[in-house]
């Protein structure tokens, strides 16, 4: 039985459980269920805090996880990313009062509140800056304002949370997270663990990318083989019409809308894009 764990809430939660299912493993029922067991693929799955979640893989208690490479890097936990999953993708700043201009050489000496204190604690550490690290476990961006912090080092996503409490993120970015497969460093998945990867990324991957479908004059072929040149090269199929091809090809989903307004400006007809739900390569 291979044993995986999957975050039980938070901002991964939602999208980790539907590319699960997508890639046909069983849903828990409910949200408060802390495990699932799915026979037919041989998984066990466990709904544990994200943060927690190298800690039991680095451990070997697990073998696979899903999690933020952030949260990741600050557990310290030897893990090793098999996947980048493609969602939560956010970044860890430094962040101040906005009112004033900041520099990472500023934080000396100052208070800097954060929930991700070894990843702070390593980026100060290598820059030779001493900073009182003030460790809370969310809500970071109002610790300012409430007087217990005077700077704060926190996940960014939109910039939305920041900006409701007049903060300015500043210097280098800290760690560029997204949501991430692991395993233990040093152990190579075995066959199981490795199907599992392979499902997943074949979710993963699809998502990143639509079918494209098309008919096309014969003239104009070489130009739109050219726009869609697909991952080895377009399938060309004849039509009644010799005239005509149609043309079938994966194309990357983003800017896909105007991919398919040069297709047709070209001469191209009957232009089709469709999702794919999983594949393999
Ligand atoms: N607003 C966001 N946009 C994108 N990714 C985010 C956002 N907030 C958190 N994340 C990512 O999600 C992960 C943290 O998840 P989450 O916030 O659910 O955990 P938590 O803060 O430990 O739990 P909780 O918020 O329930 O106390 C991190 O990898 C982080 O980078
Ligand atoms: O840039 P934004 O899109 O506004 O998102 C960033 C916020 O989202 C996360 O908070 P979360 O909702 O996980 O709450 P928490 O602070 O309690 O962890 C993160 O810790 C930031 O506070
Ligand atoms: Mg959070």
């Amino acid at each position: 039985m291979l044993r995986v764990a999957v975050p039980n809430k938070g901002a991964l939660s939602e999208s980790a459980a539907s590319i699960l299912s997508e890639a046909g493993y069983r849903r828990r029922s409910d949200s408060k269920d802390l495990t699932v067991l799915d026979n037919n693929n041989e998984v066990e799955f466990f709904f544990l805090r994200p943060k927690d979640i190298a800690i039991y893989v680095g451990s070997g208690t697990l073998d696979l996880g899903i999690t933020g490479r952030d949260l990741a890097l600050d557990s310290g936990a030897p893990v090793d990313e098999e996947l980048s999953m493609g969602f939560g993708s956010s970044t860890f700043r430094y962040a101040a009062p906005s009112d004033q201009t900041w520099t990472v050489d500023d934080l000396a000496g100052k208070r800097i509140a954060t929930s991700y204190p070894n990843l702070v604690r390593a980026d100060l550490g290598s820059r030779g800056i001493t900073a009182d690290i003030i460790r809370l476990d969310g809500a970071v961006e109002i610790s300012i304002q409430l007087g217990v912090a005077d700077a704060i080092a926190d996940v960014v996503g939109s910039g939305r949370t920041l900006r409701q409490h007049d903060l300015a993120a500043f210097g280098h970015t800290l760690c560029d997270s997204e949501a991430v497969l692991i395993s233990r460093t040093g152990v190579e998945p075995a066959k199981h663990a490795r199907q599992f990867i392979k499902r997943i990324q074949g979710v993963v991957f699809g998502q990143q990318y639509v079918m494209i479908d098309y008919d096309c004059p014969r003239t104009i072929l070489e130009q739109a083989s050219a726009l869609t040149p697909g991952l080895e090269s377009p399938t060309v199929a004849p039509m009644a019409d010799p005239e005509w091809v149609a043309v079938r090809a994966m194309v990357p989903r983003k800017n896909h809308q105007q991919l398919m307004d040069d297709l047709s400006e070209l001469g191209a007809r009957a232009i089709l894009a469709s999702d794919i739900r999983s594949c393999r390569f």
